[in-house]
């Protein structure tokens, strides 16, 4: 028997292909409701507000966090980013799956917060993979790269913690598995 959808937290390094995973599974299955997050990062090319993220200003951010509009958020490479309470609360209330694709800091507060919560890690095929994607993916500068990289080995570390984890090799697969783990199919 089918449990109460829960809420599913997708982590893994900068660049593994979250975003590429979760954009491929919602085409076919655009009932998983995915969190927007609000970030203080500059929008990439093609980004649009309140659809890939709500970008906000400094000022913004810090009121967010103080009236604790957010569920969780965290610094991440130098921007800081958080997921709005209010909509995730509801989507849950709805009973309808909800997805949050966080960072690591991010899943251990929903960990601590929501311990209900099924905890996903998605991992590269190899590190050299992950710099190619990353470095591929052409949005940031070197710099930034290094950042993210730094980062990407800390989170890597921490596979364990997590409850699932996924190999990205085949985004059509990896989709297919977090579907299965969210009930949807
Ligand atoms: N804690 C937390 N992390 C987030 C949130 N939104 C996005 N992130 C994470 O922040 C990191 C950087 O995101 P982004 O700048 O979009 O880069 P990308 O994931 O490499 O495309 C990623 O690990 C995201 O999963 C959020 O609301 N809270
Ligand atoms: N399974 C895969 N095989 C090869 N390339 C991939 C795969 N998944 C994602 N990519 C590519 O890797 C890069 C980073 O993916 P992205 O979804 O932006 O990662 P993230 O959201 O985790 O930072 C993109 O250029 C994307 O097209």
């Amino acid at each position: 028997m089918s449990e109460r959808p829960r809420l599913t937290v997708l982590s893994g390094p900068s660049g593994v292909g979250k975003s590429t995973v979760v954009a491929h599974m919602r085409k076919e299955h655009p009932e998983v409701w995915l969190s927007v997050s609000a970030t203080t990062r500059k929008p990439r090319p093609g980004e649009r507000h309140g659809v890939h993220y709500f970008f906000v200003t400094d000022e913004e951010m810090d009121k967010l966090i103080a009236n604790g509009e957010l569920l969780e958020w965290a610094e991440f490479a130098g921007n800081r980013y958080g997921t709005p309470r209010a909509a995730v609360l509801e989507r849950l209330e709805k009973g309808e799956p909800v997805l949050l694709e966080i960072d690591l800091q991010g899943a251990r507060q929903v960990r601590e917060s929501m311990p209900e919560a099924q905890l996903v890690f998605l991992a590269p095929p190899s590190w050299e993979e992950l710099v190619r994607r990353l470095t591929g993916r052409g949005t940031e500068p070197p710099e930034v790269i290094e950042r993210r990289l730094a980062a990407a080995k800390v989170e890597l570390a921490a596979e364990p913690e997590f409850d699932e984890t996924l190999v990205n090799t085949s985004v059509k697969d990896v989709a297919r598995e977090l579907l299965a783990l969210m009930d949807v199919v």
